[in-house]
């Protein structure tokens, strides 16, 4: 039968409602009507599009499918074979085993409730209370500022670019509410610019009334610039100076400066949308544009003008300051010249040459699988087709015959781990003495190069060599490790994610080794899910990373991709909000409290298509994740847990047939819309969605394609 015929006999029959979906592959038909979501508004959203590797699906796949059968398991009574019992408990136990694996990486910790925050000693306290706690501060501090310590790193201080811009800086934060800083790698900006702020407000007995907070985007750089500040103003972390992070914090009711991550100030701000108390509020790395940020940047600048006294300073080292100078009303913006050490940089040409390396594909010993061909099948990577595009023995007609093989063997899309090991034993062998950070993309490259590093004959001995990693996951202890002096003869090798990309500073690196890519967010506009796969970093990122070195003494970058590719690297990353499924973001923006989700978007600074936004609500309230005041119901607070859902729902329905055949859908959800209970009406609304090949209630369904 064809689709005009089965969709007249369809309509008059029985169902009054008839919609085609998935571009008139499934054609639906209801006796209530139909919601109008469409799945190609989805496909405009969002330009950093990759394939998913079959593996990742499968994983996500099976997490979600038992998601659901959790959600009926835990719901219903429902009535299983005892096979299907056996295969739900199958899957019951390798979701949870791969659960456990990514638990670490769990989104739930953006729910977490913020320890309360008394930014107001002061408030508590009388006016003469106050005026003896400014006098105490400005004491504390010039006593402190006497000692020799102190006296050193004030003299180190002086040496920055920041110091110099201080007069300058000071008098724009009394004059402008808002100001943005573009300040080059090195300056300063991090651990001055918050400590500038605290040493005028306590020297003009300000100091009761003044509380300072510097957020930064990631934990490790938090904990770590306040232990520096800390120690610059020669106290113990926690005195004037503290952090707050997820679920740790260093401060006391001393603390006039606290650094904490994105995250915490966002959940702050739900809390406390005055944010009353706070004086002054500085926002490092705002070029990241993770969407943290740029959810905080959308509520900073509502509540700006019911805080008129408030001082917003927005910094970055490679900012596109103009953009954020326009959101904010034509923000004056300050530029602070960097400082670094020389920093010298090699690209995988050179580092060929150097090294000797070969790089050899066991795909190439095939005849006809040459590099274009083979470049030519990765999809969606502009970078590989620049480098497609170059002709090896022209372009690189200096170097080697050697090295131009191993350029033609060179894997665009798989990192060499054998070559990051080959390069980290040529610095260990040839160059003098520093610690090494490798930028890697994830926890298995990280966990393949510390085997790799213990089989290697030089690398693993570890008499000479203390190899750490450092991943987002790790807890903040071990994260602290890295910032350790190795002891005498021995060299310190830390294999990092990006988390060590901005901010941070360990001041015994002097080899920085750039993979040039990291994990990233992004939309597989096949499958239509949200993946997390390694991307090409941006110029930016590149420019962050070989910042890492050359910080207090001179360095070498060494990076495992050619010139021609770091030349084409996009300026900046997309912002996440654009790399993020839509459904995804709105689940996110309830989640945290944020209001009505199409206006709240309508104000980002780069904002989605309204229009795709308008369907991707649509579709949470087709499926049961919002209801129709547009707030989160239970399910939707579970497919916030388990972002990939959304788009797969309609997939799980079928397995839930295939699965349980002994599940009566009918029956059970109609029991469950005259429970009365509001999760039951969740739960009997999502399974009430059309599946293919099925009648259910007053739906059915039939796949055409
Ligand atoms: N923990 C530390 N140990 C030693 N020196 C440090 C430390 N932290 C900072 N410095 C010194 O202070 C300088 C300025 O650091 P800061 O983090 O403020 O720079 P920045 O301008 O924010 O740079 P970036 O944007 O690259 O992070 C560094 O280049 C380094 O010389």
């Amino acid at each position: 039968m064809d689709r005009i015929h089965l969709h007249i006999l369809l309509r008059d029959t029985a169902f009054t409602y008839s919609n085609a979906y998935n571009k008139g592959k499934t054609l639906v038909f209801s006796k209530v009507p139909l919601p109008d979501y469409r799945a190609d508004l989805d496909e405009r959203h969002g330009s950093s599009q990759n394939e998913v590797l079959c593996s990742v699906f499968v994983t996500v796949n099976i997490n979600i499918c038992v998601f659901l059968l959790t959600l009926c398991l835990n719901y219903g009574q429902i009535k299983m074979s005892n096979e299907t019992e056996r295969r739900v408990e199958n899957l019951l136990s390798r979701a949870q085993s791969n659960n456990n694996a990514s638990a670490s990486t769990s989104t739930v910790s953006m729910r977490q409730s913020l320890p309360s925050t008394s930014t107001a000693v002061a408030e508590s306290t009388t006016y003469v209370d106050k005026q003896k706690l400014s006098f105490q501060l400005r004491d504390m501090q010039r006593s402190k500022k006497m000692m020799p310590s102190a006296r050193s790193m004030q003299s180190f201080r002086e040496k920055l670019p920041a110091f110099k811009a201080r007069e300058e800086f000071l008098k724009a934060v009394a004059a402008n509410q808002v100001l943005v800083i573009s300040g080059e790698t090195g300056c300063g900006k991090t651990t001055q610019l918050p400590q500038f702020i605290l040493e005028e407000e306590i020297d003009n007995l300000r100091g009761a009334d003044c509380s300072i907070i510097c957020t930064q985007p990631r934990r490790i750089s938090a904990i770590s610039v306040a232990a520096r500040v800390g120690s610059e103003r020669g106290e113990e972390l926690g005195e004037t100076v503290g952090y707050q992070i997820r679920l740790e914090s260093k401060r006391s009711t001393q603390t006039r400066l606290l650094f904490c991550t994105t995250g915490v100030l966002l959940r702050k701000l739900v809390q406390e949308p005055d944010l009353v108390g706070v004086s002054h509020l500085l926002v490092d790395e705002i070029h990241e544009r993770g969407m943290n940020e740029d959810f905080l940047i959308i509520i900073l600048r509502d509540l700006l003008p019911r805080r008129p006294d408030l001082r917003l300073v927005l910094m970055s080292a490679t900012i596109n300051a103009e953009l954020f100078s326009k959101y904010f009303g034509d923000a004056p913006i300050m530029h602070i010249p960097g400082f670094t050490f020389p920093v010298a940089e090699l690209f995988l040409e050179d580092i060929l040459e150097k090294t000797q390396y070969k790089i050899k594909s066991e795909r190439d010993n095939f005849q006809g699988n040459s590099r274009k061909k083979r470049l030519a099948s990765v999809k969606n990577d502009p970078l590989a087709d620049v480098f497609q595009d170059v002709d090896i023995n022209k372009e690189y007609g200096n170097y080697s015959i050697t090295t131009r093989q191993s350029l033609e063997a060179w894997s665009v899309t798989e990192l060499d781990l054998s070559l990051v090991e080959g390069t980290i034993e040529y610095i260990c062998r040839h160059e003098g003495e520093g610690a090494i950070l490798v930028f890697l993309t994830g926890w298995d490259e990280i966990s393949k190069l510390l085997d790799k590093i213990k089989g290697n004959n030089l690398l693993g001995n570890s008499n000479k060599f203390l190899v750490l990693p450092l991943h987002g996951s790790m807890p903040t202890v071990n994260q602290r490790e890295i910032f350790d002096r190795a002891p005498a003869n021995m060299r310190k090798i830390v294999l990092a994610t990006n988390i060590a990309e901005s901010s941070i500073t360990i001041d015994d690196v002097v080899y920085v080794i750039d993979c040039g890519k990291a994990k990233e967010t992004s939309y597989d506009a096949l499958n239509k899910l949200a993946c997390l796969l390694p991307s090409w970093i941006s110029k930016a990122s590149a420019h962050q990373r070989r910042g890492r070195a050359g910080r207090v003494q001179p360095g070498v970058c060494y990076r495992l991709y050619p010139k021609v590719i770091h030349d084409a690297m996009p300026q900046f990353q997309l912002p996440e909000i654009l790399r993020t499924p839509l459904q995804e973001l709105c689940l996110t923006i309830k989640s945290l409290q944020l209001g009505a989700v199409a206006s709240f978007l309508a104000k980002s600074l780069q904002p989605p298509d309204p229009l795709s936004v308008k369907n991707a609500i649509e579709l949470l309230k087709t499926i049961g994740a919002l209801d129709d005041l547009e707030e989160l119901t239970y399910l939707g607070t579970k497919f916030y847990c388990h972002p990939s859902i959304v788009p797969l729902l309609k997939f799980y329905c079928t397995c839930f047939y295939l699965l349980l055949p002994n599940f009566d859908l009918c029956r059970t959800t109609s029991m469950y819309t005259t429970t009365g209970s509001k999760h039951w009406k969740d739960a009997a609304h999502w399974i009430r969605l059309p599946v293919p090949g099925s009648c259910i209630n007053n739906r059915c369904c039939s796949c055409l394609s």
